[in-house]
């Protein structure tokens, strides 16, 4: 379905526009997300080259991988060595590379050892592409996005326009949660998200939701918003020690980077929920609602009206994004 869906809207898009292909990379493809992941790209016929990258364990998936009958060609690159060539002139960069979490951790545990592997991997595309739309997946993305924008500064290389943390799987499970509850039709339902991708941070404004349900309650509200929130951690202990998740979060990726790809295509509207440089809050990376051009973010949205539970949540993430953003930043500046 997805992929009929997937195919279709990029059918338009080619129809609409002058089509031309793209060089997608995926970072951390022989993961839980990026296996799937890059099943979904090779099936996006805007892609006519994929690169699929890991320390190890890429060429198989790409020999797998490669025989759908789909456009892209496919390739595996394993280890540092083929890392460059993995990403030489490519258009769109996604990066599921690192570890997740386990039950009882926070993904802020995880920065250590993703921070160190999300810098390698960025300086490795300010070398390489340094025109690339980055579709950050790795956590903790509130700081892993910020440690590339730092990455990419010290290089020269920085455009706050296509750097993006993916949050779109919190607008996936925002709209799924709200649908069910509400009994709506889930493929006709919007929810935006904006914020963060981690806890409080995260915050579904279904007060903008459509379309509007008028048998939500207070307590309504508040229970899916909890839930938006702790989704991450829902699938974590469901998982229970075998990791985060993977399914719905590589076809939440390849939802944003066909976004990207769309854009890049010359098609207009298109509209996505993501973190990026932003001066809407007090925060200096900021999810929420902004039009995608051919050459990254074209214009951030407001927040609209906010709901004083809303605007209460908004206050309440602040401090807490601003200390994920500066971590990121100190740990690439050496405070
Ligand atoms: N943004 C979001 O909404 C979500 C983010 N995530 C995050 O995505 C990341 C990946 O999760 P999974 O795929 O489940 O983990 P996984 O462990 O299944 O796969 C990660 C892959 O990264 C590779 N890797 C490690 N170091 C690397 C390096 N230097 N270069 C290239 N590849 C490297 C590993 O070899 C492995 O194949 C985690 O940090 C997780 O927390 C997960 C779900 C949702
Ligand atoms: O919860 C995690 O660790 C993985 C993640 O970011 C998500 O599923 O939203």
């Amino acid at each position: 379905m997805f992929a009929r869906a997937l195919r279709r809207a990029s059918n338009d898009a080619i129809a609409r526009t002058r089509a031309r292909g793209y060089k997608v990379a995926v970072l951390g493809a022989a993961g839980g997300i990026g296996q799937p992941c890059g099943l979904l790209m090779k099936m996006n016929p805007l892609v006519t080259e994929l690169a699929l990258y890991d320390i190890a364990g890429t060429p198989g998936v790409a020999a797998d991988v490669s025989h759908v009958n789909t456009a892209a060609q496919t390739k595996g690159y394993a280890g540092d060595g083929e890392l460059g060539a993995a990403l030489k002139d490519a258009d769109v960069v996604i990066i599921p590379a690192g570890v997740p979490r386990k039950p009882g951790m926070t993904r802020d545990d995880l920065f250590a050892i993703n921070g160190g592997i999300v810098k390698g991997l960025v300086e490795a595309i300010a070398d390489n592409c340094p025109n690339a739309m980055i579709n950050m997946i790795s956590n903790p993305v509130n700081s892993t996005v910020p440690i590339a924008a730092e990455v990419l500064k010290a290089k020269g290389k920085y455009d706050a326009r296509k750097l993006f943390g993916v949050t779109t799987l919190d607008v996936v499970r925002a709209k799924t949660f709200y649908a069910e509850k509400a009994g709506l039709e889930t493929a006709k339902v919007d929810v935006p998200v904006v914020g963060g991708h981690a806890g409080i941070t995260i915050l579904p404004l279904f007060s903008q939701a459509t379309p509007k349900a008028s048998n939500l309650s207070e307590a309504d509200i508040d229970a899916l918003t909890k839930r938006t929130q702790d989704g991450g951690t829902e699938v974590v202990a469901a998982k229970a020690g075998k990791g985060s998740a993977t399914l719905s979060m590589a076809y939440a990726g390849a939802l944003f980077a066909d976004a990207c790809l769309r854009a890049k295509n010359g098609e207009a509207n298109i509209v996505e929920c993501t973190y990026v440089e932003s001066k809407i809050t007090d925060a200096a990376f900021f999810a929420s609602k902004v039009t995608l051009g051919r050459d990254g973010v074209d214009t951030i949205h407001g927040l609209g009206s906010l709901t004083a539970y809303e605007q209460a949540n908004l206050d309440a993430m602040i401090p807490q994004l601003q200390g994920e953003i500066k971590k990121g930043i100190d740990f690439v500046k050496g405070a």
